[in-house]
């Protein structure tokens, strides 16, 4: 038995930062609870003058080389937090071909390369975890791999992305512009280094990447994922839905139909206020898993920053720390043996909110209404909102549940009718009243 498993920690930024001082502060207690003594060895860094004195303080070595961590034979888990995905991929890569196991809070390498990552960790025997990609400090990622291992689950779906929540929920309840409020994130530690992954959706889909190939069994990379992100929605979608008694939250939905295929979706939806989702707000995330068995589970947390991300991570370190002093590496893989079967658009059926502005004269409606009939779309209800200038409204239309294939196609029509001067945006609706 050991008495203490080292790590070689790749990159110090805000969650790796983090690690060093959850490692460190509860040190007694992680040492009882893993079985023997945890300790940052080496820590992986571009330029040591960046480092902040509440990490120097810790009695680290630190180096500029991956090779001083891939051939330390001290070191066992390489934690790897440089996020991105070159050469993140290359890194693990090179940790699991050194025979060290992996920890690592990356969705943007799990959402292109899990499945060869899995297999790579399985044909070494190496433990391969990563509960921080998904959810921040929210246990999501264990639960789907062990906990809920006996259901057949047909839906994930939450708030999976902390920033365009805290955003979201900042222009709803402080009327923050769109600019303003990602400022803020950024200052807290929410963002990703390049935020337009966090507002253009992809750092949600890359999330709901992971949480369906986990839930479903197979295989899904980034590409099988629609996503549009909150960039286009504006104060008064976000004011019209509070007239119509729903808040937008931009979701990640992902289900699996037996019959019809795989959905995979990122985009704001218009949730009843009185959706369990609907009051998640701020860096809080929520995943729901509808499972055969356990029928609905909600898991929620903070689903970023330095700690409760770091909370994950070190979860992840002291399992396998158990696992290498039980001789028990290795024992949970991808799991990603059903063959990947995506629902086609034409069978992927949401209600739908539309913003149109458009020439106030007879006959509009009209107009508007052949448009959908000619896509089989059914209007639930329609509100024109006072001329807005020059002899132009709002209309604001919400339809029953529409294919995305026919939503697609109604859109190309309405772009060049000549009533339509624009189509402001197009928003899910999750209410089954509809
Ligand atoms: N922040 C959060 O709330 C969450 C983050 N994550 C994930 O955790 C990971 C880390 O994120 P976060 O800590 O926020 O990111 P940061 O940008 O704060 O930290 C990354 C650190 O890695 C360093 N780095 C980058 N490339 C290299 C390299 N090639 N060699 C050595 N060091 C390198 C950076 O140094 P330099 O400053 O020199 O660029 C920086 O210090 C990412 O995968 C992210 O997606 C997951 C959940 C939540
Ligand atoms: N930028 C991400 C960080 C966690 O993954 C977010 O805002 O959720
Ligand atoms: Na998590």
């Amino acid at each position: 038995m050991k008495n203490t498993v080292k790590i070689g920690l790749l990159g110090c930024g805000t969650v790796g930062g983090g690690v060093i001082i959850v490692l460190n502060e509860n040190k007694e207690d992680i040492a009882r609870k893993a079985g023997c003594a945890v300790e940052v060895k080496t820590v992986l860094v571009r330029d040591k003058s960046k480092l902040k004195p509440e990490i120097e303080k810790y009695n680290i070595g630190y180096t500029d080389n991956l090779d001083d961590i891939l051939n330390d034979p001290e070191i066992d888990i390489v934690v790897e937090l440089i996020g991105r995905v070159h050469p993140a991929k290359e890194y693990i890569e090179a940790a699991l071909q050194h025979g060290k196991h992996v920890v690592t809070a990356n969705k943007d390498v799990l959402a292109e390369y899990g499945k060869s990552l899995f297999a790579l960790a399985a044909e070494k025997q190496l433990d391969f975890q990563f509960e921080g990609a998904v959810g921040g400090g929210i246990p999501i990622i264990r639960p789907l791999r062990s906990c809920l291992a006996g259901n057949k689950i047909s839906r994930v779906m939450g708030i999976v992305n902390g920033t365009t929540n805290y955003m979201l929920t900042r222009m709803t309840e402080a009327g923050l512009s769109y600019e303003n409020a990602l400022k803020e994130a950024q200052a807290k530690g929410y963002a990703e280094s390049d935020p337009t992954a966090d507002v253009e959706g992809i750092d949600a889909a890359r999330k709901i990447t992971v949480l369906a190939s986990l839930a479903f069994n197979t295989a899904l990379t980034l590409k099988d994922v629609h996503i549009e992100g909150i960039d286009n929605v504006e104060a008064c979608d976000i004011s019209y839905a509070r007239e119509l008694g729903y808040v937008v939250k931009l979701l990640g939905v992902a289900k699996n139909d037996p019959e019809n295929g795989i959905t995979a979706n990122v985009y704001p939806v218009m949730l009843p206020k009185n959706h369990p989702l609907a009051s998640v707000n701020d860096v809080y995330n929520a995943i729901y898993v509808n499972g055969d068995a356990v029928g609905d589970a909600m898991f929620m947390g903070r689903g970023a920053g330095r700690l409760p991300t770091a909370s994950a991570v070190c979860g992840d370190i002291i399992d396998t720390v158990r696992n290498i002093c039980h001789n028990a590496c290795g024992r949970v893989s991808g799991n990603l043996f059903v063959e990947k079967k995506m629902c086609p658009p034409e069978k992927e059926m949401e209600p739908c909110y539309f913003r149109l502005l458009v020439n106030d004269r007879p006959g509009v409606l009209a107009a508007i209404a052949s448009t959908f009939a000619a896509q089989q779309m059914s209007i639930a209800s329609v509100i024109q909102k006072a001329v807005v200038e020059n002899g132009l409204a709002e209309l604001i239309i919400i339809t029953y549940k529409v294919s995305r294939l026919s939503l697609d196609l109604s859109l190309r029509t309405l772009q060049v009718l000549p009533v339509v001067k624009k189509v402001c945006s197009v928003l899910r609706v999750e209410d089954p009243n509809l």
